[in-house]
């Protein structure tokens, strides 16, 4: 039977409608809801005081997430004016870390409905599901297929967790607005055996799809897709290294498109080292960098790095000899035979390194002879940089820059207080995930947290304000070299490399500046004026409000 009751209630079920206690009782009398409230009307500020009170008596950070993902789903305007009240505090448990114990237990504490699953077999629906997807326009979506989600690896439907994260930071520190963001997942199946044998597991249970069948499948989404909202954003993320840059590659000069792993992370990378490379006295074009960890994240930090080691004044061929990559297979050579496409640019001549170890050559190998003075890890691997890896960079660089970027926390390579005991408070250190201060002999180093989290919202922010059409490789060099412009660390060593996070909203608007310019001048977006420019990005930008209904 089809429901048939009346129409008022969505006004308190849909949470961005529901105001709660703050409806005023004119909006009571005029929209049906007398009675459905308590008669005290509220404003956001109390409420806001409720709830975070409600958030502290939550005790573990799980706990924490699956009431600030409640609160969400009841009532978006509160949801932010929180989170964006207490974002340094709130960041880690909507994201990362806290945010991959929610991917892995998603069917454990899944609630309720938020944005789209589309299963593999009912794939010639998703012109049907896009229609269900309620919202009355869609201008940012984040796709994930759980095939690499974080550094936990397949996680299968229970992946929705993180485009529902991203979108979160979209509104909370790119002001987009909450009614046009949309969380997708392509349920593609899983192949992580505990999932597929839980009882409770929400997903398609079936092992993954592979091959033309995989990538059609989500061709038939991206069609879908351009056919409902010819102008949207479509962010990809934690797809898995055989798949991210096969699709990027196929669908960016279709639509307004981006790889988060690939592309939002090389260029907060790339802002990092330049902040670094103020600091350190060493600019990127002196510079000789490894990397641990050759998959999708890895390989696009080092192109965007190329890239701006020739803007700098190297030849490409130059550029790439200054770039190692070390996988688990040792370092990438013109040697290997087994390298996926998208590695193939990055390999190192064998006769360079011919004597440098027999057999494969290992990351303290690479150090040693290489005497690299920024150290890269993306390999997903807890405790790789051992303290011989950080001792040895240590040793042939007075300030080694030292970025464990694998996410979230369990994963890093070297936790940064290990990072600084190693080298003496030498090392300057950035982690994907939050960690508090170190203190080594009466100094207090900040950690930067260098996560893509600094730049898409921004990105995203740019893209719509500007009306951009298509993402380009210049947005991104954009991107990080106005995120650059803003470390704390340019007039103070020893502050943090990258901006406070509770700085967010005013970064992402610097960028969104800088998207909007280059996309311009790239030819993807109209043309303005730079005052224009800045307009549009002020009137996008959402902040938490109520608005009056009634
Ligand atoms: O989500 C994050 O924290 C950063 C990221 O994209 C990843 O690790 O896949
Ligand atoms: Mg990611």
């Amino acid at each position: 039977m089809v429901y048939s009751g009346p129409a008022n209630l969505h006004y308190v079920t849909n949470p961005l409608l529901n105001k709660g206690t703050a409806f005023s009782l004119q909006e009571r009398e005029q929209l049906g809801l007398m009675g459905l409230l308590p008669p005290h009307i509220e404003t956001l500020e109390t409420q806001l005081d409720r709830a975070y009170a409600a958030f502290e008596r939550e005790e573990t950070p799980l706990d924490k997430h699956v009431y600030l993902r409640g609160l969400q789903d009841d009532n978006e305007v509160l949801f932010y004016a929180l989170l964006v009240r207490h974002l340094s505090e709130m960041m880690p448990i909507i994201y990362t870390p806290v945010v991959g114990d929610a991917c892995k237990q998603f069917s454990e504490i899944y609630d309720h409905p938020r944005g789209l699953i589309i299963p593999f077999p009912e794939r010639d629906r998703i012109d049907e599901m896009l229609d269900n997807a309620i919202l009355p326009s869609v201008e940012a979506i984040v796709v994930t297929d759980g095939e690499r989600i974080l550094g936990l690896g397949d996680q299968g439907a229970g992946g929705m967790g993180i485009p529902i994260g991203k979108l979160s930071l979209y509104t909370a520190a790119g002001g987009i607005n909450p009614s046009v963001t949309l969380p997708v997942v392509l349920d593609a199946g899983t192949n992580n055996q505990e999932r597929l044998e839980d009882p409770l597991y929400i997903g398609w249970r079936h092992e993954r799809i592979s091959g033309d069948e995989y990538f059609e499948f989500v061709d038939l989404f991206v069609q879908a897709v351009m056919r409902k909202w010819p102008d949207v954003l479509l962010q990809f993320e934690d797809f898995a290294q055989q798949h991210a840059a096969p699709l990027l590659a196929r669908y960016r000069d279709q639509l307004c498109t981006f790889n988060d792993d690939i592309q939002g992370t090389a260029a907060v990378t790339a802002g990092t080292l330049l902040a670094a490379s103020n600091v350190t006295g060493v600019s990127l074009k002196d510079a000789t960098i490894a990397f641990l960890g050759a998959g999708s994240a890895g390989v696009g930090i080092a192109e965007q790095l190329v890239q701006l080691m020739v803007r700098q004044g190297l030849s490409e061929t130059e550029a790439r000899g200054r770039i190692y990559l070390v996988d688990r297979n040792g370092l990438l050579t013109d040697a290997m035979t087994d390298l996926l496409p998208f590695q193939k640019q990055l390999v190192q001549p064998v006769d360079k390194v011919a004597g440098w170890a027999e057999g494969n050559i290992s990351l303290l190998d690479v150090i040693n002879n290489a005497k690299p003075n920024i150290l890269v890890g993306v390999s997903g691997q807890a405790g790789l940089f051992s303290e011989a890896i950080i001792r040895a960079m240590a040793d042939h660089t007075e300030h080694p820059v030292v970025l464990p970027l694998s996410n979230p926390t369990s994963r890093i390579e070297a936790v940064p207080a290990d990072i600084l005991r190693w080298s003496d408070g030498c090392a300057l250190v950035a982690t994907g995930s939050p960690f508090d201060p170190v203190t080594i002999a009466g100094n207090i180093h900040h950690i930067a947290q260098c996560n893509n989290s600094y730049i898409f919202p921004g990105m995203g922010l740019g893209v719509l304000a500007a009306g951009a059409r298509r993402v380009t490789d210049g947005m991104f060099m954009a991107a990080a070299e106005a995120l650059a412009a803003l470390s704390p660390a340019k007039s103070d060593r020893t502050a943090s490399l990258l901006p406070d996070v509770s700085d967010i909203c005013e970064v992402s608007k610097a960028i969104a500046f800088a998207v909007g310019q280059q996309a311009q001048l790239d030819g993807v977006a109209p043309n303005t004026t730079e005052y224009d420019l800045k307009a549009a990005i002020d009137a996008k930008f959402w902040t938490p409000h109520y608005e009056e209904i009634a």
